[in-house]
């Protein structure tokens, strides 16, 4: 729902409808490689939306034989729509339920539940009080049934500024998805539970803070034998790599510091081995936490437990400074980077605003979505160009971004650029690297940039001085910040909370300022990056004051 198509007058219909038939023989084909369209609209009301996909089994299209941001294999769920037709909502609606009902684990197995352990009234028993009041009389539970709106705003016209519409008409559709939190009943014995907790992928504020929490939560309902799996998903089949016992004793001040109590890595995604591992160490529940591509990988151990008819449940918490997992308000994290971002700038602002001529430039992290740089650029207030991979900008010509420094040097007398990671790509060289996980390593833009601008005002004779500044690691080492230890706190509370509530599959995490699950599923299809249509983005042109680079 990210980038909306326009509506399209007939000329356009014929394009539209070859696009349609290209995303149908690809699905049919069984592969996705692009960022897949949500939806697909054009005057004779026709949809195609809702693609469901399963876990990237390879990185490059094999259609157009390019890589692909997150290759997915598509799965079954599409339903098209006719807007002639009546019903269409109560259609669409239908498919949505299904798409975000949470997968549990009674899906498999038969299983009663029993009343809760989890009470925060500490002199009542979940079977009642020493008078005899039972516990159902305290509303401290969420009903299975409580909704949260993933949409709140009601778009008029598909043309207002970052409308996500689902028909021609921009028409006002429900969009729930289940609340999170304790429930009343739940399907584990605590005390004969195993838990473990992983965090894989790269380095981010808050990993600490949400390891914590799901200690003290499990330990709340009961949990005795909790374990924590060092160096990511490497942990379950490297030998040599010992599982760690945690209580609260353990982890009391780990949120004290920044990094991973347990190691992070990237690589080594072995779906089986890491199953065999999970069914030899006897474990029950499993929190994941990372980024997009550890998702993918709890989607995969979720649905290879279930395919061995394990009773595990697989709850992943969304980590990642980048901020660029699907339907979500922010992963955590991200704000403490934009925070720790907002430094690097300020240093640039500072030093540029001293020289003669002085040009700061910052480049910042975001594998594939500018969050941190335009957030980062929108917090400082001292960024007059911001470049995000979202936008595409020339360097040179007369509409180019050199062009604008020079008129900057002019009227200023300084400036201060911001550029992103993934920006540019286009302008640079590939080397066609990947990491461990299969992620593409980036051409380095920043530095490409510092030189082009240094040979720029060189060859037009007028000084500049260029100071760059790359924080690289150092917006992701630090400990989280107060929002962040919030989001945490929550979040790993209710990774639990839904582990007991017998779910697996899913991800805990923040939609519309509400807490919810969503299952990984709807999650994963793509990587979320900034729409360029979007207030935020117009409120960061606002503020910067850049024209088009283009
Ligand atoms: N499609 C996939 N299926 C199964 N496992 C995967 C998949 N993609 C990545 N993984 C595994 O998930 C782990 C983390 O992946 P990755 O290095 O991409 O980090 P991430 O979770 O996306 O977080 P970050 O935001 O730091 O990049 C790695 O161990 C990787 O092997
Ligand atoms: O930790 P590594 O492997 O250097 O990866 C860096 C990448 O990880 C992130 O910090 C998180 O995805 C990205 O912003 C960055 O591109
Ligand atoms: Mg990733």
């Amino acid at each position: 729902m990210e980038n909306p198509l326009p509506l399209l007058d007939d000329n356009h219909f014929e394009l539209v409808h070859i696009l349609i038939k290209m995303a149908v023989s690809l699905k049919s084909s069984g592969s996705f490689c692009s960022t897949p369209p949500q939806w697909l609209h054009s005057t004779r009301d026709r949809i195609l939306y809702g693609y469901s996909h399963s876990n990237a089994k390879e990185c490059t299209c094999k259609k157009t034989k390019r890589p692909a941001p997150l290759c997915v294999k598509a799965t079954s769920t599409k339903v098209e729509l006719d807007f002639n037709d009546p019903s269409w909502k109560q259609k669409f609606q239908e498919d949505w339920d299904k798409r975000f009902n949470l997968p549990r684990i009674t899906d498999i197995y038969d299983l009663k539940p029993r009343p809760t352990t989890f009470s925060l009234k500490k002199n009542r028993s979940p079977a009642g009080d020493e008078n005899g009041t039972p516990m159902d009389k305290w509303n401290g539970y969420v009903n299975s049934d409580d909704r949260a709106l993933l949409k709140v705003i009601k778009y008029s016209s598909p043309n207002s500024a970052g409308a996500e519409c689902i028909d021609p008409d921009c028409s006002w559709v429900e969009q729930w998805v289940h609340r999170a939190g304790p429930r009343k009943e739940i399907y584990y014995e605590p005390e004969e539970v195993k838990a473990a907790i992983v965090t894989c992928g790269g380095l981010c504020p808050g990993l600490n803070d949400v390891i914590r929490q799901i200690v003290f939560t499990l330990e709340t309902y009961g949990v005795k034998n909790i374990v924590g799996i060092p160096f990511g998903y490497r942990g379950f089949f490297e030998k040599g790599l010992k599982e760690m016992p945690l209580s609260r004793h353990l982890v009391e001040n780990i949120n004290l510091a920044g990094g991973s109590f347990l190691g992070v890595s990237r690589g080594g995604a072995k779906t089986s081995e890491i199953v065999d591992s999970i069914q030899a160490r006897r474990i029950d529940m499993l929190f994941v936490l990372g980024g997009n591509g550890t998702h993918a990988g709890a989607n995969a151990i979720h649905e290879e437990c279930r395919k061995r008819k394990l009773k595990v449940s697989v709850v992943a918490v969304p980590k990642t400074i980048d901020n660029d997992i699907l339907l979500m308000d922010k992963t955590f994290g991200f704000d403490t980077a934009v925070e720790e971002a907002q430094r690097a700038i300020n240093s640039a602002y500072i030093e540029a605003r001293s020289a003669y001529h002085g040009i700061g430039l910052v480049k910042l992290m975001g594998r594939s979505s500018g969050f941190i740089a335009m957030h980062a650029s929108l917090s400082s207030g001292q960024v007059d160009v911001c470049l995000i991979p979202e936008v595409p900008f020339t360097l040179d010509g007369e509409y180019g971004v050199l062009r604008h420094l020079e008129h900057l040097l002019k009227t200023k007398g300084f400036c201060v650029v911001c550029v992103a990671e993934a920006a540019g790509q286009e302008l640079l060289q590939k080397s066609g690297a990947t990491d461990a996980s299969g992620n593409v390593i980036l051409s380095d833009i920043g530095v490409h940039m510092q030189q082009k601008i240094k040979m720029h005002f060189k060859d037009i004779g007028v000084p500049a001085d260029v100071k760059y500044i790359d924080p690289t690691y150092m917006v992701r080492a630090c400990r989280a910040n107060a929002s962040d230890a919030i989001l945490c706190t929550v979040l790993g509370q209710n990774a639990v909370h839904g582990a007991f509530a017998g779910f697996s599959g899913i991800t805990s995490c923040i939609c519309n300022t509400h807490y919810v699950y969503l299952p990984i599923t709807e999650v994963i299809t793509a990587p979320k990056r900034v729409n360029p249509n979007s207030r935020m983005w117009h409120r960061c042109l606002t503020s910067t004051g850049q024209p088009d680079f283009h």
